[in-house]
């Protein structure tokens, strides 16, 4: 056990978490959809939380909102169980949900004016709540489009309303789930920004899914990845690639002969290769398979239903 500090005061511990998972499972009749998954965000992370379809994505962010009861583990979200989370608690995070589709006669800034309204009794202690509705749409790059009806805005410009309204009661954690489904790359690329400029100018936690790496490693501090009910993979998107001991693949060209070997020690084998065959030694490649593509490899077995196998070889090379 840890001992208290001089004055009396235990030490900072969990409670300096935004987020603290421990062993949460879930099941839905026979079927166990979380395994005993772990995890925790410290205050003003980014999060990405990535796996293939069906892995429990959205259940897991839906308990932490407190949606949906676990079927057991530790859970706790700005210090809160989620299970007995009140109003007061709600107030101090942002969801944004797949798509908003309600409200489409209102116009931008009222819609804003009147969701913020409803966050005024939860202000203080620092943080003024609401967001400032003209400062929030200029945030959110709608200054233009302030007095436009929901239901006439682009589809990129209703998901930053989207975010908007996420954030309009200024979180301290902000949900985002699959946030960029069904973006082109320019608007894609704009809602990075976004969140980048959000993590830093509010230091909000965020915790977002996600089926894309490459939007994970652009946009989260870590990389959580989810599979057979577990959390397979916990790490920076660097970390994780470096983790990664795969197999190389090393390629070469001897007296016009194509040639292909694998091996974990690529460098002494290329040295033997120099040793054995010296200047005739053409076309030397020396390729290993990359983060993304070890994870595309395990999502294809995965839903081709080898779940185990997938999550077993996946771990086998980054461990
Ligand atoms: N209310 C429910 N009742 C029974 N099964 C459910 C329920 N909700 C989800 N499931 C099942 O739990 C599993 C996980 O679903 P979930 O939506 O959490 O996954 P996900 O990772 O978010 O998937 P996707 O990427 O497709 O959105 C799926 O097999 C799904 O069919």
């Amino acid at each position: 056990m840890t001992e208290p500090d001089a004055v009396g005061q235990p030490p900072a511990g969990d409670t300096a978490l935004a987020i603290d998972v421990r062993d949460l499972r879930m099941r839905y009749g026979s079927n166990d959809v979380l395994n005993g998954v772990t995890f925790n965000a410290k205050p003003g992370e980014v999060i990405a939380l990535l796996g293939p379809n069906g892995a429990g994505k959205t259940t897991t962010i839906e308990i932490l909102e407190g949606f949906r009861m676990r079927s057991d583990g530790h859970v706790r979200v700005l210090d809160t169980d989620p299970a007995h989370g009140r109003e007061a608690w709600r107030a101090r995070f942002g969801i944004v949900l797949q798509s908003w589709r309600d409200h489409g006669r209102w116009k931008v800034r009222e819609l804003l004016n009147h969701l913020g309204s409803l966050y005024a009794p939860y202000g203080g202690e620092g943080i003024e709540r609401p967001w400032n509705t003209d400062e929030l749409i200029e945030v959110v790059g709608l200054t233009e489009h302030i007095d436009k009806r929901v239901n006439s805005l682009s589809g990129g410009q209703r998901r930053r309303l989207d975010v908007a309204i996420g954030i309009v009661g200024r979180p301290e954690l902000l949900f985002l789930d699959e946030p960029t489904v069904g973006f082109d790359p320019h608007a894609r690329r704009e809602f990075h920004d976004l969140v980048h400029r959000l993590s830093d100018m509010d230091s909000t936690t965020i915790l977002l899914t996600t089926h894309d790496l490459d939007e994970a490693e652009k946009l989260a501090d870590r990389i959580l990845i989810l599979a057979g009910g577990r959390i397979i993979a916990d790490g920076s998107a660097e970390e994780l690639s470096r983790r990664m001991s795969t197999e190389a693949e090393v390629r070469w060209t001897v007296n016009g002969k194509r040639l292909i070997h694998s091996t974990l020690e690529p460098t002494t084998y290329v040295r033997e290769l120099f040793a054995q065959h010296g200047a005739d030694l053409e076309d030397l490649e020396v390729r290993r398979a990359t983060l993304e593509e070890t994870y595309m490899n395990m999502v294809q077995q995965f839903e081709a239903g080898k779940v185990e196998s997938a999550v077993r070889a996946f771990e086998e090379v980054t461990r």
